[in-house]
């Protein structure tokens, strides 16, 4: 297997996804992740961008151990310098300048014609070069320019100094037939290639960034550049995730792959993510929600009897705890009688036919199923008996800078059983105690949610509540216009499932599945 050198640029290229600025801690923050992920180079900023930046870098190369620190510079000599600057510190600093090569870029950005363009790279290498031994030249929008040029420039660039030749596609212009192309290319045609890795660095504007770098890679690319989540400059750049995963899952394929520590992948998603406020889409490959969750009762079918019938890699290995069977309108009796199993009851046979009928029926209404839903469906508690508590009336008070107070009305068969309780976190916390006091039974919250279940100003609201009773978990659920009492009902829900005994063993439970 041939290793694949990850240059993750988050922090950079992705840095410039609109919205996405991180300040210095947030960036210090997201440089441990990256190591504790184990890419190989961290490209940690543009110092000369802005005083920010600049300490970003440094801070980033004097914190991190055991990886490369990158920073950015145009090719001339304050960027160079000031990368310098900012990059002394660390252990392992690498100089990446840039100069475009493009045509277009030539006559209407630069204003340089070939030579000048040869010129300014050359110099620029070998500024960078007098203060580091790594230094990474890329031609900026290589997937636009003249493939003789691009050769030339690079076999200059090499002969300055460069230890990485980076060959972006700036745009997001190329096919994998064209990447791969070029790469093969310039492994054919410049006579001094095995002096430097060749990188690839593909922009997603045609959604094929990934698709680009494996191209590359399967022609002799030895470092792909890329960002978690895929962030980035417009649609963003290659995302680590995905093509470490492939990699990964196809290695007997491209026959390679990275140090990278692929348990660490979701997490440092989520991190990113939260940090730069640029969510992943459900169905985003690897860390997207949906990436483990089946909802289609074939799959979910195929998935209890045999796991790789329907998922090529493992939920845990990209740091995943395990696989979602959600239950929806496309489920069938397979998953139905496995997800109440694990909610502590066992059915079969006609019982779950029942069941299922009435499970479809409330699908076909309902977005998402619950596990309170479940559970309701199977023991019918939600219509009340003679030994079920059922909500009279409640009332609850709580003004600002006072203790707030709840009084609730139970009835149970011809019984009625009031009482009133002063104190809580909040209200609902009051009305909770008084329906504990009255039940005499008392449990601790371990979840809690209010959705919506209709639009408009008389939604309706949905509540769904999981409490723990002697190391058992019963769910609760309820239905209002008011969430108050939606929570309430919920509460009663639950609570009348305690009575009744049963529940899910503690060991079993998932949270946040009501
Ligand atoms: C493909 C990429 O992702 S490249 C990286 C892109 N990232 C960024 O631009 C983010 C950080 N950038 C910045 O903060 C600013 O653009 C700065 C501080 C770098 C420069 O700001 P300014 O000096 O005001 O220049 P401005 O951004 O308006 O224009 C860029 C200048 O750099 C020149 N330039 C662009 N690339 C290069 C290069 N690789 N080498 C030398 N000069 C270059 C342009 O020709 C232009 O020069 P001109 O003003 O003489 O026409
Ligand atoms: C600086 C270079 C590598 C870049 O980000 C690009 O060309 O997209
Ligand atoms: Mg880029």
């Amino acid at each position: 297997m041939r290793n694949i050198t990850i240059f993750d640029t988050t922090l950079r290229d992705g840095e410039q996804s609109p919205g996405a600025s991180m300040n210095l801690a947030e960036k210090l923050e997201v440089a441990q992740a990256l190591v504790d992920l184990k890419v190989d180079v961290i490209e940690a900023g543009f110092p000369i961008a802005s005083p920010g930046d600049f300490e970003a870098v440094r801070a980033i190369a004097g914190a991190v151990k055991g990886v490369q620190v990158c920073g950015l510079a145009r090719c001339n000599p304050k960027d160079i310098d000031r990368a310098w600057e900012a990059l002394q510190g660390a252990e392992n600093p690498r100089i990446h300048v840039f100069l475009a090569t493009s045509a277009i870029h030539r006559e209407f950005k630069l204003k340089m014609d070939k030579a000048e363009i040869i010129r300014r790279a050359v110099e620029g290498v070998e500024r960078a070069k007098g203060y580091c031994p790594n230094i990474e030249f890329s031609p900026e929008d290589a997937a636009r320019t003249e493939v003789d040029f691009l050769c030339e420039v690079v076999e200059a660039a090499i002969a300055a100094g460069a230890t990485t030749v980076n060959i972006p596609d700036t745009v997001g212009y190329a096919t994998p037939t064209h990447m791969g192309g070029v790469i093969r290319t310039l492994r054919e045609r410049v006579p001094n290639i095995d002096q430097a890795v060749i990188s690839v660095h593909c922009h997603n504007d045609l959604g094929m960034a990934v698709a680009n770098s494996l191209a590359a890679v399967e022609n002799g690319a030895g470092q792909v550049e890329c960002t978690i989540n895929g962030i980035g400059e417009r649609a963003g750049n290659c995302s680590l995730e995905e093509i470490v995963m492939a990699l990964r899952t196809r290695g007997d394929y491209y026959k390679a792959d990275t140090r990278i520590h692929t348990p660490r992948l979701v997490p440092t998603s989520r991190l990113v993510s939260s940090i730069t406020g640029l969510e992943v889409q459900r169905n985003k490959a690897i860390v997207g929600r949906n990436a483990f969750a089946h909802e289609a009762g074939i799959h979910q079918d195929g998935m209890l009897k045999e796991r790789s019938t329907y998922e090529i890699m493992r939920p845990e290995d990209v740091g995943v705890s395990k696989t979602d069977l959600v239950l929806g309108k496309h489920s069938g009796r397979a998953a139905l009688a496995d997800r109440a199993t694990a909610l502590g009851y066992a059915i079969e046979g006609k019982e779950l036919d029942d069941v299922f009928e009435a499970f479809k029926k409330l699908a076909d209404k309902k977005k998402e199923i619950y596990d309170a839903d479940i559970a309701a469906l199977i023991d019918k508690r939600t219509s009340a008996g003679d030994d079920q508590w059922v909500l009279a009336s409640y009332e609850v008070k709580m003004t600002k800078d006072q203790v707030p107070s709840a009084t609730v009305t139970l009835k149970r068969g011809e019984e009625t059983f009031a009482d009133t309780f002063f104190g809580g976190d909040g209200p609902l916390d009051a009305l909770f105690r008084v329906v504990e006091k009255i039940t005499d039974l008392s449990v601790t919250v371990r979840d809690y949610a209010v959705h919506s279940v209709s639009q408009g100003k008389d939604a309706q609201g949905e509540s769904t509540i999981e409490v723990e009773h002697e190391g058992k978990i019963y769910r609760g659920r309820g239905v209002s216009t008011d969430t108050v009492e939606a929570s309430t009902l919920a509460f009663i829900n639950a609570m009348n499932r305690v009575a009744a005994g049963g529940g899910q063993d503690l060991s079993e439970y998932r949270p946040g599945a009501v």
